[in-house]
């Protein structure tokens, strides 16, 4: 069978009572457990863990509640497995305690924006740093977002993000980036920005895509009012995204994922020669 590209796949454990897909349901230290043990038997590559909600209008966490949620799980997770475990938050204290605890990536809806200390703690922690474009903050973001040049926008500013980290000591090859879709987008805004990972692609960085049961997808399919209802959808992104060359997928749905990426590896592998 052809070795065809594949991205990896990034499955989402939220520990948080109100992550806008999957909120609440894995709150319980354990049952965040059972979560990450099921989404690895379905092939997930690496899990993100967050423990609080960046949807408009969700409560904000401390940090001490915040630390409480995550590390419990991120431990448990290390000693299950050795999937690697990513920290999805913007605070620079969780992303230590985090990585202390043994995860080995700090996703930062932020891109290291939250404190100014954050990029010298990317430096200082060593891990490999998600860089991500979000329209201010998460609160307002999705009030009338406007754009110029979106797609020239977004790469604008997570090439200025990345130099900013390479800056405080950050290493270029642990730095990715990742267009942030449904951070401040129109469904137009985020078409274009699907349309154009070639190009993001193209900026020697490894791309994640996270389109994950997102609200554009109900922008087209007007009947998905819920996320649960968003998974065709999300894999036809994340295949746009593989198609692309991204280096990976953040998704809810792990198996689903996994097979259509599978399907379309050896879809691709089939037309060259055997
Ligand atoms: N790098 C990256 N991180 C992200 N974190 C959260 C969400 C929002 O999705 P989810 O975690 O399901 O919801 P919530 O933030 O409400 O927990 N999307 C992204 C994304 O697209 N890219």
């Amino acid at each position: 069978m052809s070795t065809a590209f594949r991205p990896r796949v990034m499955g989402i454990v939220n520990v948080t009572p109100d992550s806008f897909s999957d909120g609440g349901k894995f709150l319980a230290a354990q049952d965040g457990v059972e979560h990450a043990r099921r989404l690895i038997a379905q092939g997930a590559d690496i899990l993100d863990i967050g423990g609080e909600s960046t949807r408009p209008g969700a409560a904000p966490v401390s940090e001490f509640d915040e630390i409480l949620r995550v590390v419990p799980l991120i431990e448990a997770v290390r000693r299950a497995s050795d999937v690697p475990v990513s920290i999805d938050t913007m605070k620079p204290a969780v992303a230590r305690a985090a990585v202390k605890a043994g995860a080995t990536m700090w996703n930062d809806v932020t891109a290291l924006r939250f404190s100014p200390d954050a990029p010298e703690v990317a430096a200082e922690l060593g891990c490999e740093v998600v860089l991500m474009h979000m329209l201010g903050e998460p609160g307002t973001m999705q009030d009338a977002p406007r754009y110029d040049d979106v797609v020239s926008e977004v790469e604008a500013f997570l090439l200025a993000r990345a130099f900013t980290a390479m800056a405080a000591g950050v290493a270029k090859d642990k730095i990715w980036l990742d267009p942030g879709i449904g951070f401040g987008k129109t469904l137009a805004h985020n078409l274009a920005l699907i349309a154009a990972l070639p190009r993001f692609v193209a900026l020697g960085y490894p791309i994640l895509l996270g389109a994950s049961r997102k609200r554009f997808i109900a922008g087209i399919d007007s009947s998905a009012h819920e996320a649960s209802d968003r998974l065709g959808g999300s894999i036809a992104a994340h295949l746009a995204g593989a198609e692309a060359g991204v280096a990976a997928v953040r998704v809810h749905d792990v198996r689903e994922t996994v097979q259509a990426l599978d399907v379309l590896r050896a879809i691709r592998g089939a037309g060259s020669p055997p």
